[in-house]
């Protein structure tokens, strides 16, 4: 029975590693429905590994990451869930419009949903043509319409935005805003902090913590920084004692785990 009750995301005591890296050490996250949340930090803080724990496809070494009120990775959950992610997952040798009606047919998403998700990606000019000759930002935004298919309930989107001009950013921030507006929980990775003001809260990561769980504006306020930037920078320079959310420190005597990915195992 589908749950519609609870916080969209709730992780408690997150553990990773990825070979012999400790990437998550004792993570704690409560994400409400509906909204977009930012999910920022430098280079290998451990983004993509929390994503990959929500959408259920990575191996955990302890904790519960529990998604729409089931287990993270339950079968139930796959049509409740879109994730795209850093590297686009689309056939290259079909074109826009073949990809999304194999990923329609899989999915059993009504046969409307094609011409809806081009029409929100700003692809029905590309739609007839092959996947090998679209621009990078074309094709990532193939993959982000085939994850909009079925109208997920939460999308987990692994910057989204990269390669895309300032234009297309835009439209794809209106885009974000309008699917949580009609009740989607958005999580969206980024590098790019002025990005961070587009989101109605942000969740800021460091080495596999987060630091901050807190609106733009109310960042900016706690940190009396005038972007969220420096914002960034300044609770960077902070120590953990005066960081306003931490978690457990890394323990040394796990042993690193066989395999990273779950549907491997
Ligand atoms: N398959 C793997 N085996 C071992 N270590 C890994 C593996 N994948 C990632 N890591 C390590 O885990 C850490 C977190 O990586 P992750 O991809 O989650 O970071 P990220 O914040 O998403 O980085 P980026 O913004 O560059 O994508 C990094 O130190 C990375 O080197």
């Amino acid at each position: 029975m589908v749950n519609n009750e609870g916080p969209a995301i709730l992780i408690d005591n997150l553990v990773v590693r990825r070979g012999r890296n400790p990437v998550l050490h004792g993570l704690n996250l409560e994400i409400a429905r509906g909204g977009v949340v930012g999910l920022l930090g430098p280079s290998g803080c451990g983004k993509t590994t929390l994503m990959r724990a929500i959408v259920g496809v990575q191996v955990v070494k302890s904790g519960t990451v529990t998604v729409l009120g089931q287990s993270a990775g339950a079968a139930s959950l796959r049509r409740r869930i879109g994730y795209v992610t850093q590297s686009s997952s689309v056939y290259d040798d079909l074109t826009v419009r073949q990809n999304l009606q194999y990923f329609r047919a899989v999915l059993k998403a009504p046969k409307s949903d094609i011409d809806r998700v081009l029409e929100q990606t700003d692809l029905n000019a590309q739609a007839g043509q092959l996947v090998s000759s679209l621009s990078g930002g074309q094709r990532s935004r193939v993959s982000l319409a085939g994850a909009l298919l079925g109208r997920p309930e939460l999308l987990v989107l692994d910057e989204p935005t990269v390669g895309l001009d300032p234009v297309l950013r835009v439209e794809l921030w209106a885009l974000f805003h309008r699917l949580a507006d009609a009740g989607t929980t958005l999580l969206v990775s980024s590098h790019v902090m002025d990005e961070a003001t587009r989101c109605d809260r942000l969740l800021l990561m460091r080495d596999g913590e987060i630091l901050a769980d807190d609106t733009p504006a109310g960042l900016l306020t706690s940190t009396g920084a005038a972007d969220t930037e420096t914002a960034f920078l300044t609770l960077i320079g902070r120590p953990p004692s005066e960081q306003p959310s931490s978690s457990e420190q890394p323990s040394s005597t796990e042993q690193p785990s066989s395999t990273d990915d779950r549907s491997a195992s």
